[in-house]
């Protein structure tokens, strides 16, 4: 399994956020995870990265347990965080082979790295702006490149999508699905069009629990939209 999730908890104060998960994902699945504002997508995400510690349960990655063996772990993942941080006085080209220094990539092959993700995320004609001189899609951009630069297998999305116009959306979905090709992919997102286009399988959680989790088909075959299945697992 790819991303394996066991009785996964996490307590803030007295709420249980995120209260007794399981879920997996073989290799190479694309799954799309929903829920209501605060139903805990973005804990459990950060919790996989490495970010945050569970309170309970274990999460393993490619293999690995995140917290007995963070380092192996947080290699194998690349990770979009909800409000994608970049440091903006720094040029698209820069940051990619300072971030790539970060993973321990260096000479050449980091230089032809960057190279091929600025083409794959469709940055050629921003690559010499800083990045706070970019539009949001851009930046966006700039952030799945960073996510997918040192080439993990597993790919961690919050909201990639989130704040965008048509046409961007459409654009960063291409990236999702051809850089997401012989990747694991777990996202996040509050499109249902965007499942619709790009998943396998969905996973729904409200109030930290897990509400629902099949396949693409197995939701379309019981004949309603997966908007009304949404509205009817979490209100
Ligand atoms: N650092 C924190 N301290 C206390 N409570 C928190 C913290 N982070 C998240 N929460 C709470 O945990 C719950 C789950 O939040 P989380 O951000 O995981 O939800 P989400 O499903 O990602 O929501 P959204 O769709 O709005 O991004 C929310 O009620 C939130 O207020």
């Amino acid at each position: 399994m790819s991303i394996e999730v066991t009785n996964l908890a996490k307590v803030y104060g007295s709420q249980r956020a995120v209260d007794g998960i399981s879920f997996s994902l073989k290799k190479g699945e694309i799954v799309g995870f929903l829920g209501p504002n605060g139903a805990g997508k973005s804990t459990t995400m950060k919790i996989l990265t490495g970010y945050l510690k569970a309170t309970e349960g274990i999460a393993k990655v490619s293999g690995f347990d995140v917290f007995k063996e963070p380092m192996p772990a947080r290699r194998s993942i690349g990770y979009l965080p909800e409000h994608n941080p970049l440091y903006t006085d720094m040029y698209v080209t820069e940051f990619l082979l300072f971030s790539g220094k970060l993973y321990g990539m260096k000479g050449a092959s980091l230089q032809s790295r960057v190279e091929e993700v600025i083409v794959l995320c469709g940055l050629e004609t921003e690559k010499r702006k800083k990045i706070g001189q970019l539009s949001k899609g851009y930046r966006q951009r700039v952030g799945l490149a960073q996510s997918f630069l040192h080439n993990p297998s597993v790919l961690i999305l919050d909201e990639p999508t989130t704040g965008l116009d048509p046409n961007q959306i459409q654009e960063i979905r291409d990236v999702i699905r051809t850089a997401g090709k012989d990747k694991t992919v777990l996202f996040s997102t509050h499109i249902m069009q965007e499942v619709e286009a790009l998943c396998d399988r969905v996973i729904i959680i409200n109030k930290g629990k897990v509400v629902n989790d099949s396949s693409l088909q197995e939701l379309r075959n019981t004949g309603n939209s997966l908007e009304e299945i949404f509205r009817r697992l979490t209100s």
